[in-house]
C-alpha cells in the first residue's frame, strides 16, 4: 500500500464566532502542496474570516488548522514559525508608506528571519523582478499605481518564501485597467506550483488557475469541486444566484 502524503493544509471543525454570530460554522478542508484553490461565495459568507484564521490573524474558536500536520492554533514556537509561513496579500495592499518599495520588502526578511542586508536585498530584488517591479524599487508606494502597489504587495509576501499564499480579494480595489496586470502575476505564480487559497469573484481567474473551488455560504463550505463541474453543474440555486450577481455586476 502506498502512503499519500499529508496535506499541507488540514481544516478540522473550524468554528468561528464574533459575538452570537458563527461566521464559521464547521469548516473542514484539505489543501495539497501545490494546489491552487479559489474560494467565493456571498458578501459575509466568511471567506476572509477563514484566511484570517488560516494565518492566525483571527484566532478561532473551535476545531483544528494542521499545516503541514503542525497545529497552528498553539501558542508553541513552531506555531509562530507556521504562522509566518503563509504570506497574505489584501485588498488594500497594507504597504507601509514610509518606507520605499525596496524597504517594504527587505523589512520582515530583516526582522523576522533576520536576514543580513545583503541577502534580503537579493531576495527583494529577485522577487521584484519575478512581478515586473524591479524597476521601482526606490520609489515610495504612493508614486506607484494601484497595481503596482499590489503587485509590490506580492512580491513583499514573497520575500518570506511562504508555503501557503493566501489573497483576500487582491483585484477588488482596482481600476478595471489593472486587474490584469494583476491577475497574470497571481497566474504566474500558480504555474509554478505555489500553494495558493485565493478569494476572489474573478471566475476568469478560477476557469485558467484554479484546481478546486470553493463555495461558501452562511459560514460553510457548500460545495467544492474543479472549475469545469463547478461552471457545468450549477444545480445549487444559491450558486447560480452568486453567479448571476457577479456576471451582472
Ligand atoms: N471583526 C469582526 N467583528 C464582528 N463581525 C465580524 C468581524 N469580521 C467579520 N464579521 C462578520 O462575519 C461574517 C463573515 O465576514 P467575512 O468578512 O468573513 O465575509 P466575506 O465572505 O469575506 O465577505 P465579503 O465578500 O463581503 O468580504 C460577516 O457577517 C461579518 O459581518
Amino acid at each position: 500500500m502506498t502512503e499519500q502524503a499529508p496535506p499541507l493544509v488540514r481544516v478540522r471543525g473550524l468554528e468561528k464566532r464574533f459575538g452570537d454570530y458563527r461566521a464559521l460554522a464547521g469548516i473542514d478542508l484539505d489543501i495539497a502542496r501545490g494546489e491552487r484553490l479559489v474560494v467565493c461565495g456571498p458578501s459575509g459568507s466568511g471567506k476572509s474570516t477563514l484566511a484570517y484564521c488560516l494565518n492566525g490573524l483571527e484566532p478561532h474558536d473551535a476545531g483544528r488548522i494542521l499545516i503541514d500536520g503542525m497545529p497552528l492554533d498553539e501558542e508553541l514556537g513552531t506555531a509562530h514559525e507556521l504562522r509566518r509561513s503563509i504570506g497574505m496579500v489584501f485588498q488594500s495592499f497594507n504597504l507601509f508608506p514610509h518606507l520605499s518599495v525596496l524597504e517594504n520588502c527587505t523589512l520582515a526578511p530583516r526582522l523576522v528571519l533576520r536576514l543580513g542586508e545583503q541577502e534580503a536585498h537579493r531576495r527583494a530584488m529577485e522577487n521584484l523582478e519575478r512581478v515586473g517591479i524591479a524597476d521601482q524599487a526606490a520609489k515610495r508606494p504612493d508614486r506607484l499605481s494601484g497595481g503596482q502597489q499590489q503587485r509590490v504587495a506580492i512580491a513583499r509576501a514573497l520575500c518570506m518564501r511562504p508555503r501557503l499564499m493566501l489573497f483576500d480579494e487582491p483585484t477588488s480595489a482596482l481600476d478595471p485597467e489593472m486587474v490584469k496586470e494583476v491577475l497574470d502575476v497571481m497566474i504566474e505564480l500558480a504555474q509554478s506550483g505555489m500553494t495558493m487559497v485565493c478569494i476572489t469573484h474573478e471566475m476568469g481567474f478560477a476557469r485558467a488557475a484554479a484546481d478546486r473551488i470553493v463555495f461558501m455560504d452562511q459560514g460553510r463550505i457548500i460545495r467544492e469541486a474543479p472549475p469545469k463541474t463547478f461552471f457545468g453543474d450549477q444545480q445549487d440555486p444559491r450558486i447560480r444566484r452568486f453567479l448571476a450577481d457577479i456576471t451582472a455586476g
